[in-house]
């Protein structure tokens, strides 16, 4: 797993990490407009130096700053659903859905790479939005 640099002056190191990558955790802040406005060159981003077939989901983080809170929930679900990514809100200092986000894309990954001819596909999507219905969450 790779934390990579969100700061532009990164930007050359980043795509380096990204041409590689299995899956991305693509997160903004909640509480930061200009992280969630930048999400759309991001994927762009993706698009270009991203492998085709990278498992992609959307986090918006600090879900717990409900005081600072700029972005809509909604607002990152119309986005998501724009992209056809997956999407939730986390958070890192409660820990809601962190281990989620990891779980989802850990099993996504596992059924390309595992799929028996007869198995059912599974759909990323659908286990993020069933797990979120039985934890009641947000
Ligand atoms: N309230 C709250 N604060 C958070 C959360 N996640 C991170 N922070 C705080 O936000 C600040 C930035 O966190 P980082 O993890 O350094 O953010 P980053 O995006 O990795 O930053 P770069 O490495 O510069 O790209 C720190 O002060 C964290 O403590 C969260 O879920 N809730």
């Amino acid at each position: 797993i790779w934390d990579t640099a969100g700061q532009e002056r990164f930007r050359s190191v980043t795509h380096a990490y990204y041409r590689d990558a299995n899956a991305l955790l693509l997160l903004y802040d909640v509480t930061n407009k200009a992280s969630f406005d930048n999400i759309r060159a991001w994927l762009t981003e993706i698009h270009e130096y991203a492998q085709q077939d990278v498992v992609v989901m959307l986090l918006g983080n600090k879900a717990d700053s409900t005081h600072n809170r700029v972005v809509k929930r909604e607002e990152g679900e119309k986005l998501a659903k724009e992209f056809g990514v997956p999407f939730m809100e986390t958070s890192a200092k409660s820990g809601l859905n962190v281990e989620l986000a990891f779980t989802a894309v850990a099993k996504e990954l596992k059924h390309r790479t595992m799929k028996e001819p007869d198995e059912p596909k599974f759909e990323l999507k659908e286990f993020v939005d069933r797990e979120m219905r039985t934890a009641g969450c947000c």
